[in-house]
């Protein structure tokens, strides 16, 4: 309940006396033993309402729960009022209470019209609409550029949530994608994001998606300004970047001052979060590169995952399955991270984007009501897709001295059936052996056995997993626009399952601004040596230097 820290729920009390008591008897090599039911009790497989093809697998036998831990942790989830929140959520109340706004992102996918009282939520499908005519003269070849000819490069400049979901859903559908429409992606204020990506556009044919919820952040408003700059050296002539300069945005003061038409502006609104936005005008270099049914299609996956998590009891509800599981490491094994691990080329940046995703989200120590809270928050998001993980950090994972709880996914289908789908089947042995090792290890008895008589003590040693590390599997029959959807919807529910048990704002980021108030007080600073006042003698030494080597 709001102002209540989650520790305070007797639930959580709870929690914690059972793992005091029982987390070294916790062993999952027995609780496989003692249940040949373990895996069907504790798997579900996910239907979407709308579309029977949208469906995957998840297994989470091989955690370290039991039914009376699970049956706790779902209690937990009632304690902290978590239904409540959710359908507060979807009914459009202003749950982002130090914005004062509400949190609306599932109103850009709302294909069953619930009704959501807030201003701007009526108008989605007029944005829609402006997505699918643009992206349709776009694609066709009738938009043209200022020369004539037709668009074969878009440039997206944004950055945080205005790139992380374009970029990563561009990349997770390309096999849908219109090849000869080539995305870049433009964030990072470092002149070489900008100038590397500009040497491979044609001016004549390259559109500018300039995306930016507040058109206000530097990074995105410069690499914005000196993109028009080198567009205007070819172009000569201002009226051109109407046909090569778009903007998303909710600014449309600050879009029609930087010189783009109104039409060209894609609206979006104040309850549509950055890190939530790729479902919005946000998303519009996606349905660019995948054309727009398929966005369409992203958008459906997600909203069969908002009405699972609107309507199904907790036991049986996916993302509040995850978000319990995590929450049973964060907060009682003190795990601080959490890997996502598919085992999907196409989804190479999938940890990338929910790393923003949840720590934007959840990495925060004061409560709603401003308590500081004396449990973990947010774990650490990070990942990489599968195989190249095991081939650099896995070695920690399977016999470091740190729980890493991990998430792995995969699809049973590759897009890409080379040489008649060997890689895929060598792939998915990894992505079923992983678990498998990680869960069960590997005994002393069994290496002992395996290096025979002559084998020292140490290296003997160094051979055992002591297995019991805990994961789930996610497997789906293809990486399609639909399951994406899906997938990402779940994931943003855990998410909003674990802030809301933590009593914490999810859908605010107070944590970015600090960095970015002492960078404008430092770039005014940047000329002169005299200049450098009111730091401490680290930060004083280290511009100092820079002053000195600096060649500009
Ligand atoms: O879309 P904007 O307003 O440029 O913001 C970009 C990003 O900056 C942040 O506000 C802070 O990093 C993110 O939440 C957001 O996704």
């Amino acid at each position: 309940m709001p102002g209540t820290l989650a520790s305070d729920y007797p639930a959580w009390k709870k929690l914690q006396q059972t793992y005091d008591e029982q987390h070294s008897k916790l062993i999952l090599k027995d609780l496989f033993a003692q249940d040949p039911n373990r895996f069907s009790k504790f798997s579900k497989e996910y239907t979407s309402p709308d579309d029977p093809s949208t469906t995957f697998l998840l297994d989470y036998s091989k955690n370290l729960i039991t039914e009376p831990i699970l049956k706790t942790l779902f209690e937990l989830v009632r304690e902290a009022g978590v239904e409540q929140t959710r359908d507060e959520m979807f009914s459009g109340k202003h749950i982002n209470t130090s914005e004062d706004r509400a949190v609306l992102h599932v109103a850009l996918r709302n294909f069953s019209q619930w009704s959501i009282q807030e201003s701007g939520a009526n108008e989605v499908p007029n944005v829609l609409e402006h997505i699918r005519t643009f992206t349709d003269a776009v694609r066709s070849g009738a938009w043209k550029g200022y020369t004539g000819k037709t668009i074969d490069t878009i440039v997206n400049i944004g950055i945080g949530g205005s790139d992380l979901g374009p970029v990563m859903v561009t990349e997770a559908l390309k096999p849908y994608a219109k090849r000869d429409l080539t995305a870049h992606f433009v964030s990072n204020i470092d002149g070489t994001h900008l100038a590397e990506t500009l040497r491979l556009c044609n001016a004549e044919t390259t559109l500018f998606i300039v995306a930016s919820k507040t058109f206000t952040t530097q990074e995105t408003i410069t690499n914005a300004e000196s993109a028009r700059a080198w567009f205007l050296e070819h172009a000569r002539d201002k009226v051109h970047v109407a046909k090569h300069f778009v903007a998303l945005s909710t600014n449309t003061k600050a879009v029609t001052a930087f010189g783009i038409a109104e039409e060209n502006m894609f609206q979006f609104w104040d309850w549509v979060g950055g890190r939530y936005s790729l479902w919005s005008a946000i998303g519009l270099s996606i349905a660019l590169v995948i054309g727009y049914s398929n966005f369409e299609q992203l958008l459906k996956g997600a909203h069969g995952m908002d009405k699972h998590f609107r309507v199904t009891p907790l036991e049986n509800n996916l993302p509040v399955l995850l978000a319990v599981i995590g929450i049973w490491y964060n907060d009682f094994y003190g795990s601080q991270t959490h890997a996502l691990l598919p085992y999907d080329q196409y989804l190479h940046k999938f940890a990338d984007y929910f790393q923003q995703g949840d720590m934007e989200s959840n990495g925060k120590f004061v409560t709603k009501s401003g308590q500081r809270v004396n449990y973990q928050t947010g774990p650490i998001i990070w990942g990489a897709a599968g195989t190249n993980g095991q081939h650099s950090f896995y070695q920690l994972v399977h016999q470091g001295t740190k729980l890493i709880p991990a998430d792995f996914l995969a699809p049973a289908t590759t897009h890409n059936p080379i040489a008649n789908s060997k890689h895929h089947r060598i792939l998915l042995s990894n992505f079923f052996a992983q678990p498998e090792a990680l869960a069960f290890g590997k005994t002393e008895e069994e290496v002992r056995k395996e290096v025979g008589p002559n084998a020292t003590e140490a290296l003997i040693k160094s051979k055992v997993f002591e297995g019991n590390r805990p994961s789930n599997s996610i497997i789906f029959p293809l990486l399609t626009p639909s399951t994406l959807g899906a997938l990402i919807a779940l994931y943003e529910h855990k998410i909003f399952v674990q802030g809301s048990v933590w009593g914490i704002n999810s859908f605010d980021q107070m944590g970015v601004e600090l960095g970015k108030v002492l960078a404008k007080a430092i770039l005014a600073q940047l000329d002169k040596p005299s200049d450098v006042t009111g730091h401490d003698s680290s930060t004083t030494g280290i511009i100092h230097y820079y002053q000195k080597y600096r060649k500009e």
